[in-house]
């Protein structure tokens, strides 16, 4: 899926600033951008964030997602619970691109206190650069829906 996307975009209080930088950098590049907030820094808590993105991605309301917190583990996790979701956590964009090529992620998180802006603006360019490959990462990639279907199945 190249070319221009929706992208949604949340984070907890840590990652406001930040959230608003990416947020203008996606939009300057032509995507179509929803921040779902939080709109003040004001302490909050990184689960509702990452369910709230993650939710509208699963629903098909965005093809991708984009969720920051202080680390970027918390609200990636939260992002995960959710059936359908990859979300990957990013420190450096080798990472970020290969989570898209071998693994299809279709949301990306990463930590306001970890990496800078400029680095957080590398990652972000080289997932949405880079697209599933499929081939032999297609049977893998359903392999952990089909661990979904069974965990849901209890
Ligand atoms: O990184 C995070 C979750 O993984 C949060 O941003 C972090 O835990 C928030 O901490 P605090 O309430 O002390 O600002």
């Amino acid at each position: 899926m190249t070319g221009k996307h929706r992208i949604v975009i949340s984070s907890d209080h840590v990652g406001v600033d930040l959230r608003k930088t990416v947020a203008a950098h996606l939009t300057a590049l032509g995507h179509t951008v929803e921040d779902v907030g939080p709109v003040t820094a004001e302490r909050t808590d990184y689960p509702k964030w990452g369910e709230k993105a993650a939710r509208i991605v699963q629903a098909g309301g965005a093809d991708f997602g984009v969720v920051i917190c202080g680390t970027g583990f918390g609200i990636s996790l939260a992002a995960n619970k959710l059936k359908g979701i990859r979300c990957v956590v990013c420190s450096e964009p080798y990472t970020a691109r290969l989570s898209r090529q071998h693994n299809n992620a279709n949301m990306l998180a990463f930590g306001a206190r970890v990496v800078g802006q400029d680095l957080a603006l590398m990652i972000v360019d080289e997932f949405f650069a880079a697209e599933f490959e499929g081939g032999r990462h297609a049977p893998r990639v359903d392999m952990i829906g089909e661990i979904e279907t069974r965990e849901g199945a209890g």
